[in-house]
């Protein structure tokens, strides 16, 4: 049975379960929940805190696991990313009062609040900056106000927590993060590992595409095919009226707006877009 560890809190835990039920594997019904096994499908799902599934799956206790790139970095642990998962997106960025730093060279002999020592700290030796790092457990935006930091260094996603203690963000960005799949380093791929990969793959493309369906005359089809050129190349079949044919091709969600003006522009009719519902590419 394949072992996965699930976030069970945090800003994580919905999504990463949307997408796992959305790959087909079952959904626990309370949140108390810890352990589900689904049979079906042939594995156990740990629903395990985000910051311990590194370690988990490093120590090759659990095949897989879901959890944020940063996280996963800052745990040292022997895990590696296999797949980004487009969701759960944010910087790992220092921050103070206005205008107090500009970048990191500045904080050396400076204390700085993080819940991520073990990134903060890599960061602060590759840049060669001593300065002290305060391990907190969360909420770390607070720490410049009750007078414990000098500057934090934090996940921020839409600056809304930095923004309400009055804090701004200085310096290049420390991370880029999002949520991956993880692995042990190096480890042989546990039986239904590849399935999950391709299941998971699947919902990222089907969020990601739609498939478009028009007529076009088939004297305009190669202007019609660099507008929706597909993944492998679209479908052309001949229509029942003479001189059109029809075309079906996979084009990005985002932008389809703009295809379905350009396919108008040359004429073709009849354009329709669906949703893709599941996939395996
Ligand atoms: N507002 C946010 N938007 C997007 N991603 C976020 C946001 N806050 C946290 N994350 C990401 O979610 C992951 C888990 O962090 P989260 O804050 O949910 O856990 P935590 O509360 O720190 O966990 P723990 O309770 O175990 O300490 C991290 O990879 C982080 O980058
Ligand atoms: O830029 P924003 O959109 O405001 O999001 C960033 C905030 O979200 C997370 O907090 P969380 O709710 O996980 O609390 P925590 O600090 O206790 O982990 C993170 O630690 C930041 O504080
Ligand atoms: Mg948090």
């Amino acid at each position: 049975m394949l072992r996965i560890a699930v976030p069970n809190k945090g800003a994580l835990s919905e999504a990463a379960q949307t997408m796992l039920k959305e790959a087909g594997y079952r959904r626990r019904r309370d949140s108390k929940e810890l352990v589900l096994v689904d049979l079906e499908n042939s594995c156990e799902l740990f629903f395990l805190r985000p910051r311990d599934i590194a370690v988990y799956v490093g120590e090759g206790t659990l095949d897989a696991g879901i959890t944020g790139r940063d996280m996963l970095f800052d745990s040292g642990a022997p895990a590696e990313e296999v797949v980004p998962l487009g969701f759960g997106q944010s910087t790992f960025r220092f921050a103070s009062t206005p205008g107090a730093y500009s970048g990191v060279a500045g904080l050396s002999g400076l204390r700085i609040a993080t819940s991520y020592p073990g990134l903060l700290g890599k960061y602060l030796a590759d840049q060669g900056v001593d300065a002290r790092v305060i391990k907190l457990d969360g909420a770390v935006e607070t720490a410049i106000r009750l007078g414990v930091a000098d500057a934090v260094a934090d996940v921020v996603e839409t600056g809304t927590t930095l923004r309400n203690v009055g804090l701004e963000v200085f310096g290049d960005p420390i991370a880029h993060s999002e949520a991956i799949l993880i692995k042990r380093a190096g480890a042989t791929e546990a039986n239904g590992f590849q399935q999950l990969i391709r299941r998971l793959q699947g919902v990222i493309v089907a969020r990601d595409f739609v498939m478009i369906d028009y007529d076009i005359r088939a004297e305009r089809i190669d202007e019609a095919i660099a507008i929706t050129p597909g993944m492998e190349g679209p479908t052309v079949s001949p229509l029942h009226r003479e001189g059109w044919v029809a075309v079906r091709a996979m084009v990005p969600r985002k932008g389809h707006q703009l295809v379905m003006d350009q396919l108008w522009e040359i004429g073709a009719k009849a354009i329709l877009v669906t949703a893709i519902f599941a996939c395996r590419l």
